[in-house]
């Protein structure tokens, strides 16, 4: 726990929180047009916390114009990148300034731990920002080595208005991953978040405004995804959606695209992530740890949770009373605004009933229950759900294939690597995966043979934002979030071909 992250402190912020409820766009708050709106709440007591504006096809519409209307005028767009990183620095401070008013608002608008908010989430928001910042004036562009009386450049330039499609796991640092790179290169944003979670973003565009991103560069449009979502996959004018949520509704911005202005489309979408445990591995207690953070981090509401343990037979009993361990002694469930909390609530009612249906299949299929595996702190209205361990998971099982974003852990043991790396890639996903071996042979051998966009090795780990991150397969498509790979799904590339006399 951070020394500034006290009881009284946490409570005191509460207390003069003010929610930023409606759309910024063009600069300004304003209601949905329709006057619409649409509760939020708080799931670990299931009460409202405000009603938000919600964004229809009118307001998107809006959105888009201030967008282009900035784009085109060169307020953003024509700025030297030095101009661009030093307001986006700027931003970046802001955020650290405001980090337990941020770190507040997410762990009472998703349930997350405020510990993880204030020390995790909103810093590597800031630090994302300031990443992609730094970066914007030491990207080169390029001299093609052609004819010797042909001078041909190649040159990224924005792509122009980017719809920003966003979950609600993590709601900052999502926005910092599409906004960092987004504006750095110079386009405009119209971006949604995720109607469980809009108030932190609300409140992240507004400083961005304050550090002196020019009005109609960034926009938000809070609403509902078939219908403010949808809006923004099929706007004519919108040149680029990157979406981040799940692969269901990745598809839908494919068809969005076909049946609008074939805008660029990039997804970053679910996973069934392999946790393999060699059997050579002799720190336990470390390797442990690392399993269950992998698995029940953020409630297991992760697109890179480890939540498939395909573990050497000759270990797991060991691996798993080492784990036992730990989940009983350091792991608390518990009001997200405590700071010696380490699991939260989950999203929502809905979301809760769907983890807690895939617990009750499991069992129902006679798979062996090592832990956990029923709603928690019912009394509070809360959605909580304990840690659940199943164990010896057929890899044919519901459990091991399907996507549960939820505290739910599948132990699968093999015999052979060979059958691991297969159980491994059994999946329609590819996003990441956590290796542990001793041997370097095994682990070049292994890591290389996992179809995977990440593969940790001895850790889990999504990397830092030096990294680019992205799935294989179905879990995602046309481009990478972090890193300065991340600058390509946000640029067209242009030939300039110079005839010399
Ligand atoms: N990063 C990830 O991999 C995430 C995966 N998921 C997976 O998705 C499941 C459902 O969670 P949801 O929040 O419902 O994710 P989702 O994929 O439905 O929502 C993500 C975003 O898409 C928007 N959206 C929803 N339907 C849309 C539509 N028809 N057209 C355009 N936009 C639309 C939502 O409003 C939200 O902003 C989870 O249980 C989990 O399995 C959810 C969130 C993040
Ligand atoms: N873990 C960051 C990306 C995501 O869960 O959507």
């Amino acid at each position: 726990m951070s020394a500034s992250l006290t009881q009284n402190a946490i409570a005191r912020q509460v207390e003069r929180l003010e929610y930023r409820n409606l759309a910024f766009i063009d600069g300004r708050f304003a209601p949905a047009r329709s006057g619409e709106t649409f509760e939020t709440l708080n799931p670990a007591t299931g009460e409202v916390l405000t009603e938000v504006a919600a964004c229809d096809a009118e307001d998107v519409g809006l959105a888009v114009q201030a967008a282009r209307r900035a784009f085109e005028a060169g307020v953003w767009s024509g700025l030297a990148p030095a101009e661009r990183k030093a307001i986006m620095q700027r931003f970046a401070e802001l955020i650290e300034e405001h980090c337990l008013e941020l770190a507040v608002l997410e762990a009472l608008e998703a349930g997350k731990p405020i510990s993880e908010c204030f020390n995790v989430d909103i810093p590597d928001t800031a630090n994302t920002i300031r990443w992609h910042a730094e970066a914007a004036d030491k990207l080169y562009d390029a001299v093609a080595p052609s004819a010797k009386d042909v001078v041909a450049t190649i040159s990224r330039e924005p792509i122009g208005v980017v719809g920003a499609v966003l979950p609600w796991n993590f709601p900052a640092m999502m926005a910092g991953w599409k906004l960092g790179p987004a504006l750095v290169t110079g386009n405009s944003v119209v971006l949604k978040p995720a109607e469980l979670t809009s108030l932190s973003t609300l409140r992240l565009a507004e400083l961005a405004f304050e550090a002196g991103i020019p009005a109609g560069v960034l926009n938000v449009v809070p609403g509902l995804g078939h219908v403010a979502g949808k809006a923004i996959g099929l706007h004519p004018d919108i040149d680029l959606v990157t979406f981040t949520g799940s692969t269901e509704v990745g598809r839908r911005f494919l068809e969005y695209s076909a049946a609008s202005n074939l805008k660029r489309i990039v997804l970053e979408c679910g996973g069934k992530n392999p946790q393999v445990v060699m059997p050579d591995v002799s720190d336990l207690k470390t390797v442990a740890s690392h399993v269950l953070a992998a698995a029940f981090w953020n409630m297991g509401e992760n697109c890179s949770a480890g939540s498939r343990l395909i573990v050497h037979r000759s270990v797991k009993a060991a691996l798993l009373d080492e784990m036992m361990l730990q989940l009983e002694t350091e792991w608390t469930t518990g009001d997200p605004l405590d700071p010696e909390v380490q699991l939260g609530a989950l999203i929502e009612q809905a979301h809760m009933d769907k983890v807690l249906a895939h617990i009750d299949q499991a069992k129902a299929e006679g798979l062996a229950l090592v832990i956990g595996g029923a709603r928690l702190r019912e009394e509070t209205g809360g959605y909580f759900v304990a840690p659940t361990i199943f164990d010896e998971v057929p890899k044919e099982a519901a459990a091991a294939r399907e996507e549960i974003f939820g505290p739910v852990l599948a132990v699968i043991p093999f015999d052979t690597e060979e059958e691991a790396i297969a159980i491994a890639n059994d999946t329609c996903y590819g996003l990441a995966a956590s290796l542990w071996s001793e041997d370097l042979n095994t682990v070049h051998r292994m890591a290389a043979a996992i179809r995977a966009g990440t593969v940790a090795v001895n850790c889990f780990s999504e990397g830092d934002i030096t990294t680019p991150f992205g799935g294989y397969k179905q879990s995602g498509f046309g481009g990478r979030d972090k890193s300065v790979y991340a600058h390509d799904q946000y640029c067209e590339l242009k030939t300039t071909w110079i005839q010399l006399a």
